[in-house]
């Protein structure tokens, strides 16, 4: 049996050992012969790399890991590369969150001016990435978890098109698992009809078993939203964030009970609350860091000092769904996802060079979206608005225009005013100048 060499570029990210574990835990499926780790950041991903050696040998010591930050090392001869990174780290993310918020707007991770912030130190690194692969792999898959995924998906769909790769992200699978605890099913036995952007969707069915259970996810999601009395026990979702992140998802379905939102749309749909709900002196990023990160390096520090392991990192379904889609690929198999694609008309009345999130069969030459209807005025006007916030946010970055940059964040729901657009963009630009092209 083919035996699969796979790069990870981000090496150094917090999810890397659970990816790894993700990995081994299919082995008997997908066999891995070698991991690769790809960093920027020689000292963290070595001290990444120690753990995840730890986490693979627990199963298998014939699996090599490698570290490196030589391009050609890590990418030559790789079958698929995991792609996470997380450009100006958790520092950079902290001030995309916080110059928001101290004007009053949501300062967020992948969403609103901060994502849009993320998006224009991504897009060269990810663009430099498919040359790399080509270069030194291509035939390889490059699956990207890096965010804001779909600023990213549109940025390398308009300057890398004929680039193998897979634009994914884990949201509406941990919803789809909130819902099978809220369904009392498995995850794996449901199945979901979805439509949106990356961050911007709605679940518009979803069926266990061919029946639909739509009402009654309604009438549970209306009063709770996704939590969960399981909720306490996943250590990704245990803490007050993402707890009222998904509280608030039934304040949008008691505005807007049709379709089940993504949690995410509450920072377009009602984001005064989420403002509100917010200590802008303590955001994400310092949860993340004061976290998930410190769990990870203490754990670290652990196993150097006595070579005992303390897991301290997550598997989740941000593991096993991207191995889940690399298997799809690698055999054929045809798998259904919620994937990241070029619409193409899969949605009839949205634009065809849209980067949309649907349904999509995974064969081996990548993804067949599934065809859809057509959608209602009221989503294709977010939609429509959201897209072209994030396609003139990707046109200032190629072109270095100032105006295209403050038309984006001007058109992005988050913001009341171009005033404010316009204040929050020229401290990001102050902040990022070390990252951004120059915007003139
Ligand atoms: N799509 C999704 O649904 C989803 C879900 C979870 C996380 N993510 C994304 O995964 C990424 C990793 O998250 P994290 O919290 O583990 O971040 P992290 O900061 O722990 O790790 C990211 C790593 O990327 C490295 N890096 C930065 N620029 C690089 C470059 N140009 N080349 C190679 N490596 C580079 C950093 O040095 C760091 O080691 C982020 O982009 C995050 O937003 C996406
Ligand atoms: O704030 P963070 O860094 O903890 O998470 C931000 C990411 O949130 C989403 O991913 C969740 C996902 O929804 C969930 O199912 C599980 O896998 O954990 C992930 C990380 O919390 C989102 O999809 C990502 O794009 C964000 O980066
Ligand atoms: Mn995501």
């Amino acid at each position: 049996m083919k035996t699969f060499k796979i790069a990870i570029a981000g090496g150094g990210s917090t999810y890397t050992p659970g990816i790894a574990k993700a990995l081994m835990l299919k082995r008997e499926e997908f066999p891995v012969s070698e991991i690769r780790l790809y960093d920027i950041n020689e000292e963290r991903q070595n001290q990444v790399a120690l753990i995840t050696e730890k986490v693979v040998n627990e199963f298998d010591s014939n699996v090599k890991i490698a570290a490196t930050t030589d391009p050609e090392k890590a990418f030559s001869g790789a079958d698929f590369i995991f792609a996470q990174l997380r450009v100006g780290g958790n520092v950079m993310r902290e001030k995309d969150e916080k110059i928001p918020f101290s004007h009053g707007i949501v300062g967020q991770e992948t969403c609103g001016p901060g994502g849009m912030a993320y998006g224009l130190r991504t897009i060269t690194p990810m663009i430099e990435l498919c040359d790399f692969a080509e270069q030194y792999a291509p035939s390889a898959w490059i699956i990207n978890y890096s965010n804001p995924a779909a600023i990213v998906a549109e940025a390398l769909r308009k300057m890398r098109p004929n680039a193998q790769i897979l634009n994914i992200c884990d949201m509406p699978i941990g919803m789809m698992l909130r819902m099978a605890e809220i369904l009392g099913c498995e995850k794996d036995e449901i199945e979901v009809d979805y439509f949106g952007l990356n961050h911007f969707g709605w679940f518009t069915d979803v069926y266990v078993k061919g029946e639909s259970r739509m009402k009654e996810l309604r009438e549970y999601m209306s009063e709770h939203g996704l939590v969960t009395p399981e909720q306490s026990k996943d250590l990704q979702h245990s803490d007050a964030d993402w707890i009222k992140a998904h509280r608030n998802v039934a304040k949008m379905l008691q505005l807007f009970p049709q379709y089940l939102p993504s949690s995410y749309l509450q920072y377009y749909l009602i984001p005064q609350t989420v403002v509100d709900q917010t200590d802008p002196a303590y955001t994400r990023a310092n949860r993340v860091m004061d976290n998930r990160e410190k769990n990870l390096f203490d754990s670290i520090k652990h196993l150097e000092q006595t070579g005992e392991f303390m897991e301290g990192f997550n598997v989740g379904v941000h593991g096993t769904f991207i191995v889940d889609v690399a298997m799809s690929l690698a055999f054929d198999r045809r798998e259904r996802f919620l994937l990241i694609v070029e619409n193409n008309g899969a949605i009839p009345n949205l634009p065809a060079d849209a980067m949309v999130e649907i349904p999509a069969y995974v064969t081996s030459r990548g993804p067949e979206p599934i065809r859809m209807e057509s959608i209602e005025l009221f989503y294709k006007g977010l939609i429509e608005q959201q897209l072209a916030s994030e396609k003139l946010l990707v046109e200032a970055a190629l072109e270095g225009s100032y105006q295209k940059a403050l038309q984006a964040f001007s058109l992005n729901k988050t913001f009341p005013s171009a005033e404010v657009a316009k204040t929050v963009l020229d401290e990001l630009i102050e902040a990022n100048k070390d990252y951004w092209p120059a915007l003139a």
